[in-house]
């Protein structure tokens, strides 16, 4: 509620548990806030390692994002405290814990999982750009599976909001920054293209333009090489779908609504 969002949180007020998660900038802990016996994920960041990164603005920026975001696949951060070494972040705990996992062990979905999933995602971004909001980095680590096994995107540290082009439009572009001149061209439809990719590792296994050497993916990706393997069978429909959202033209892609309406995702994907 409103109080959850001006109260100044401290480490007392958690009983820690279970750590969940090891990523880049530090680790996530299962913990109980204690009032209210409330179960989150706690994340803690060390402020040396995001000064070094020099990503404190990205944080800051993911912290006013999610803090406007509430649906029910986006994963809530209900707010942060931090101390003399490190920054907290109070998050929503995803009890099935990290789709990649699941990936893995399952090597690709079936058809109807996938559709679930795509589904889902698609609403939440349709949400978030509503919102002016894209994500920028949607992939398998930054998903994670709740309590009923619903789809949840964390992890908004690469998301921005997006700048409004009347007003870049208008003005001339001359006098932007490189930052602000990279991010016009980023708009929502980066979120589309990403949502392409990861149907088809739900389907595949493999992302779509995966490559030995880095240079090689980029290239794939830029031509759009994208060729479908004969095993495991997937379905026409399924195919369509994501050929309609690789395509290179950004204007051309497939719209998240239309995407809804997809005969793949009619017949596939479990009524929300
Ligand atoms: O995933 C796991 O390891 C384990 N796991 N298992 C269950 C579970 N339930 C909830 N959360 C988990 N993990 C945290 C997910 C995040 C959400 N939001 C984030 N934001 C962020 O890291 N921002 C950030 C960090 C460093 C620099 C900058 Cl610029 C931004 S991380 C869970």
């Amino acid at each position: 509620g409103a109080a959850a969002e001006t109260k100044r949180w401290t480490l007392n007020d958690f009983d820690i548990g279970k750590p969940l998660g090891r990523g880049k900038f530090g680790h996530v802990y299962l913990a109980r806030e204690k009032r209210s016996n409330h179960i989150v994920a706690l994340k803690v960041l060390f402020k040396s390692q995001l000064k070094q990164s020099q990503v404190e603005h990205q944080l800051r920026r993911e912290v006013e994002i999610q803090s406007h975001l509430r649906h029910p696949n986006i994963l809530r951060l209900y707010g942060y405290f931090y101390d003399q070494k490190r920054v907290y972040l109070i998050l929503e705990y995803a009890a099935k814990g990290e789709l990649y996992k699941e990936l893995q062990k399952c090597n690709y979905f079936s058809e109807r999982r996938a559709a679930t999933y795509v589904a889902s995602l698609a609403r939440a971004l349709i949400y978030c750009h509503g919102k002016h909001v894209i994500h920028r980095d949607i992939k398998p680590e930054n998903l994670l599976i709740g309590a009923q096994g619903e789809l949840k995107i964390a992890d908004f540290g690469w998301s921005v909001h997006t700048f409004n082009r009347r007003r870049t439009m208008c003005g001339t572009l001359d006098y932007l920054p490189p930052e602000m001149v990279e991010s016009v061209e980023h708009d929502a439809s980066v979120d589309i293209w990403s949502l392409g990719v990861l149907c088809y590792e739900f389907l595949y296994g493999i992302p779509s333009f995966e490559a030995k050497e880095h240079s090689d993916t980029y290239r794939r990706i830029v031509q759009v090489d994208l060729k479908f393997p004969s095993k495991p069978v997937v379905s026409s429909s399924a195919k369509d779908l994501i050929s309609q959202m690789l395509v290179k033209e950004t204007s051309q892609r497939l719209p998240l609504h239309k995407l809804l309406e997809h005969p793949w995702i009619v017949q596939n994907a479990e009524p929300s």
